[in-house]
């Protein structure tokens, strides 16, 4: 099932079998009406996870063992039209981020699409200001991870019932309806309504003509997959290899763990994509602010144009120092990924702390943040290159990234977006990059409808299979870090936690392997709650 996706692929399949075996998704089951008021009735949310971590796709210089996951939001509402959202997590941290959406549901369910929309700012300011879920953030952390992915679910049920997918369907709509669902609050002492007003009817010049280029050309893209900081230097070789021939030319560097390395891995991949590429790094928040400056100088030899996270996301005079250090070596910081919300932001803009914005879907409050923080770099000239790869990410990104330049920035000088080349198989409308471009998508909504088979897959991976492939990874990843061996227990003790360590007892594993095979080979047994209890009773008990 986890099957890595090809440079020049859409998720892992060719171009034209994708064509041929279009998924039906929930827009095609119903007649839709963009009059109907489309009121929420129920808010479902699942635990999605991918071992990533057994081949250390995405493994960076922080995580080591990053297991990609989701949390996956359905909005079904009267009409039988649905939304679809998510928000990217990294495994065990999904739990929380399901109870914090959990905790948000009361607010969604019971209103209307209609209500949302004709009051969207409104409606952000009700799930961000809840007078007691905000003492969580506010606006950052699980709380805003989960805002993101309940307000993308609406994001795409509104595109769904328009028929259109949000590119061309914001960049259609009035200027003011679009600032309709931005929250000015915090940000009005360097962007106000009627600036951001200006900026959108200004760019309304020219915007059928870049429509019609992204249509053919697409936004430009930089592949973040040959370099994960797990790799090793033959794998670096093939994959960078592979991406020359697809066409890629921008590539970006894991660095951060030991410097030697560094220069080693930078040198090979700079060699084999010749002084023409572009070579980004990214260190994943590892370093102090000195030795940020000093470990990066020495990778100056082979030409970063950025590097990414040097030091804590959170650290905007620190950013701002290595910036001012860093520029005579002709070196940007860029950072954003795990920039909370848009003040934070708004405060890197203003320090001169970053060279390149990188927004990302689901760490900010979905499309309505997202937009402020384009405007607001608009505002002060400095290019947008998002966060992607993930689960999804690209699949929800592609859109800010087109609006960007359609209806904001009307700029492509120094900008491209993150393409990660994993996952795409298990959407409805994967991404379609063709020569290292992202074409446009075309199905309406916002592009993050899971496979249904996708959608359970960590439920399949429960228990038998997810105790299998974490327990494998950790002890190949402890082996290599330390040389000594795991026992059996400790090594299922870290990858289950504390609230599943009966299972290490072999005659309630047994017992649950039975159970499980039942479960993964008959569906009917998952649907089954009462048979689940009982064997969950039963295990616990020997
Ligand atoms: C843990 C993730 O893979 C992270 O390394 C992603 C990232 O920093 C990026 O894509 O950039």
């Amino acid at each position: 099932m986890f099957k890595p996706a090809r440079h020049g692929e859409v998720g892992g399949v060719s171009l034209q079998r994708s064509q041929q075996q279009k998924p039906l998704r929930s827009h095609d089951r119903f007649n839709l009406c963009a009059e109907m008021s489309h009121k929420i009735v129920n808010l479902r949310v699942r635990d999605v996870r991918f071992p990533t971590s057994l081949e250390q796709h995405g493994s960076d210089a922080m995580h080591t063992d990053p297991d990609y996951s989701a949390a996956y939001v359905v909005l079904d509402t009267d009409s039988g039209l649905k939304g679809f959202g998510l928000t990217f997590t990294l495994g065990k941290g999904t739990e929380i981020v399901l109870c914090a959406v959990k905790a948000l549901a009361g607010l969604v369910i019971g209103k209307s699409l209609q209500e949302i929309v004709s009051n969207f700012r409104g409606f952000y300011r009700l799930l961000t200001s809840d007078g007691q879920m905000r003492w969580l953030g506010p606006e950052k952390g699980v709380i805003h991870l989960a805002t993101a992915a309940v307000l993308n679910a609406v994001w795409d049920l509104w595109a769904r019932a328009e028929g259109k997918y949000h590119a061309m369907y914001l960049s259609i709509q009035d200027p003011k309806q679009i600032v309709s669902c931005i929250d000015f609050r915090y940000i009005t002492d360097v962007l106000t309504e009627e600036e951001a007003l200006d900026i959108l009817v200004k760019a309304q010049e020219g915007k059928k003509q870049r429509e019609d280029q992204m249509l053919k050309e697409g936004y430009p893209a930089y592949t973040t997959s040959c370099a994960w900081l797990g790799y090793s230097d033959q794998q670096l070789k093939q994959l960078c290899s592979d991406a020359l021939k697809s066409g890629w030319t921008r590539f970006k560097v894991k660095v951060g763990a030991d410097l030697e390395d560094d220069i080693r891995r930078c040198r090979l991949i700079r060699k084999m994509i010749g002084p023409s590429s572009t070579l980004m790094i990214d260190a994943n928040q590892r370093w102090d602010v000195a030795e940020a400056i000093s470990w990066v100088s020495r990778l100056a030899e082979v030409k970063p144009l950025w590097i990414e996270e040097p030091t804590s996301p959170d650290d905007i005079l620190g950013h701002a120092a290595i910036s001012k250090a860093l520029a005579p070596l002709g070196i940007g910081v860029a950072t954003g990924e795990q920039c909370h919300n848009r003040v934070m932001f708004k405060q890197f803009l203003q320090a001169s702390a970053l060279q390149f914005v990188q927004i990302d879907s689901c760490r900010l409050g979905s499309v309505n943040e997202n937009l402020a923080v384009l405007l607001m770099a608009y505002k002060f000239q400095v290019p947008v290159c998002p966060h992607a790869g993930g689960v999804g990410l690209c699949e929800l990104v592609q859109h800010l990234i087109l609006f960007d330049y359609i209806c904001v920035s009307a700029d492509l000088r120094n900008r491209m977006c993150e393409y990660v080349d994993h996952l795409h198989e298990h959407f409805t409308s994967p991404v379609v990059i063709q020569d290292a471009h992202y074409m446009p998508p075309k199905d309406p909504g916002y592009s993050c409808e899971m496979l249904e088979e996708s959608g359970l897959y960590f439920k399949h991976f429960t228990f038998v299979q997810y105790k299998h492939w974490r327990g494998k990874n950790i002890l190949k990843l402890s082996h290599k870090r330390t040389g000594l061996k795991m026992s059996k227990e400790k090594v299922f003790q870290k990858a289950w936690g504390t609230e599943i360590n009966f299972l290490q007892s072999s005659f309630s594993v047994t017992v649950n392997r039975i159970f499980f095979f039942l479960l993964i080979k008959v569906p009917s047994f998952s649907e089954s709650f009462d048979f689940f209890l009982i064997l969950f009773g039963l295990s616990f008990i020997m």
